[in-house]
């Protein structure tokens, strides 16, 4: 790992981190010794000098299993900023009711990359395609993509909710508060409400979707009676340790808050915890350690099966938002169709491609694209693929290979916006693929 840039005036910077592992663990790390202080969260004065600032996540009277909180041990509090101003939002935003949302199938391409003399840092790359809910009724998720080609110079917080980024193309190095994150394509970042970040482009360009989780945090779903281990494993999230600058010079700090943005000035670095103890904190996942599980006797199960994680709504069973993947598997299902099914669901499903090819869809679902089937839409394979997968030899398996989709599910439908709907992206042609579906009824059969 190279070193962590530094602007404006520096005293130096700590050492890059490693990771802690563990999902929402009771963390403690410091990244000077004895900066954490021992046996109570706020002395009458800070080793170091250091100002003690709680951030919570959670109700403070939260149930002991959802409650969320982190200590940090900063150089200055981060109330030391400027009266914030509003800014310009007309690309990310939680504005969701914008145009009647139709109940079209639709997908779309991948955004381009900006002409590379427009400076797009990760903020300004931000675009939102689709949302329900929002931040003042604390459910619901708003959907992303970015493409951005510059690092960014400023930092940013959202209080509007947790932010899950999955990369598609180039890598990304997230600086916090809490530490560093390096990302790459396969490996998703959760960014907690509130933590303040900026991002770093080590390949130049990146692109990626990013769902914004207006709800409770993500948590790893209950396994039942899969058991004690599956699907993603605690094990294998890795939050970084305590890392900071200390670095003086003219910073912009920008928020989301109730949907628009705002900036305030900074004198200082707001990356400047030493320490922090607690267990609301950023983390990566690497979707290549998912534990695939799936069917070993006959018929696809349903895609819940495949749930990294979810945010639980008020209804016990009916989440908010689930986050699901499709890896590389085995398919082994005898005398099955093989491929999702055709279906219709209560839920509304939006999907995007990391790389390689979706098994439902023979062309049109590209890396870095997207789709979105909103509640009781009709889909699944398209014609291709439907009459390869009735066709195939199911006495033997077959591996799908190479390949990562996701899709971000949630219970109420998803709206697109304006923009999604507008974009020269939008594929008019998508219904096309299911009207080729040929009629392979035969009556006299039996
Ligand atoms: O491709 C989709 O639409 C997602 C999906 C996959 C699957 O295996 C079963 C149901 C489902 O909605
Ligand atoms: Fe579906």
């Amino acid at each position: 790992m190279s070193t962590a840039p530094t602007v404006g005036q520096s005293s130096g910077s700590s050492p890059l981190p490693g990771y802690q592992t563990g999902f929402a663990n009771e963390f403690a790390t410091e990244a000077l010794p004895g900066a954490l202080p021992v046996g109570r969260n706020s002395p009458q004065l800070c080793p170091y000098g250091l100002y003690a600032e709680q951030v919570s996540g959670s109700a403070f009277t939260a149930p002991r299993h959802n409650n969320r909180r982190s200590w940090l041990y900063r150089i200055r509090p981060a109330a030391a900023h400027t009266p914030f101003v509003q800014i310009d939002n007309k690309r990310f935003h939680s504005e969701f009711a914008q145009v009647p949302t139709p109940p079209n199938q639709l997908r779309w391409d991948p955004l381009p990359e900006p002409p590379a003399d427009l400076a797009v840092d990760f903020i300004d790359g931000l675009v939102t395609m689709a949302g329900n809910g929002g931040p003042e009724a604390q459910t619901g998720i708003g959907i992303h993509l970015y493409v951005a080609n510059r690092s960014m110079k400023r930092f940013f917080y959202n209080a509007d909710g947790e932010l899950l980024i999955v990369p598609q193309q180039g890598r990304l190095r997230v600086l916090t508060e809490l530490g560093v994150i390096d990302a790459e394509p396969l490996e998703i970042v959760l960014i907690p409400r509130g933590i303040r970040f900026k991002v770093e482009l080590p390949d130049g360009t990146a692109r990626g979707y990013v769902c914004e989780n207006f709800g409770a945090p993500f948590r790893l779903p209950d396994l039942g009676p899969i058991g004690s281990n599956g699907l993603a494993n605690p094990r294998d999230f890795q939050t970084p340790t305590a890392w900071y600058e200390d670095v003086d010079g003219d910073f912009k700090l920008v928020a989301k808050f109730l949907g628009n943005l705002w900036q305030a000035d900074l004198d200082h670095s707001p990356l400047d915890v030493v320490a922090w103890h607690g267990n609301y904190a950023p983390c990566k996942y690497d979707l290549r350690h998912f534990n695939t599980i799936g069917s070993i006797s006959f018929d696809h199960p349903d895609p819940s099966i495949f749930l990294v994680l979810q945010s639980l709504s008020d209804t016990p069973g009916v989440d908010t938002i689930d986050f699901v993947i499709f890896p590389p598997r085995w398919l082994a299902a005898e005398d099955t169709f093989r491929p999702p099914w055709f279906h219709r669901n209560v839920a509304s499903e939006f999907m995007g491609l990391i790389h390689g090819q979706y098994d439902a869809k023979a062309e049109g679902f590209q890396p870095g694209g997207a789709s979105l089937h909103n509640c009781m839409s009709g889909h699944g394979p398209d014609a291709g693929t439907f009459e390869k997968a009735s066709q195939a030899d199911t006495s033997k398996p077959h591996k799908i290979d190479a390949t990562m989709a996701f899709m971000f599910e949630t219970r109420h439908v998803i709206r697109p916006t304006r923009f999604a709907l507008e974009s020269s992206q939008l594929q008019a042609n998508y219904f096309r693929c299911w009207l080729d579906i040929k009629k392979h009824f035969t009556p006299e059969q039996q």
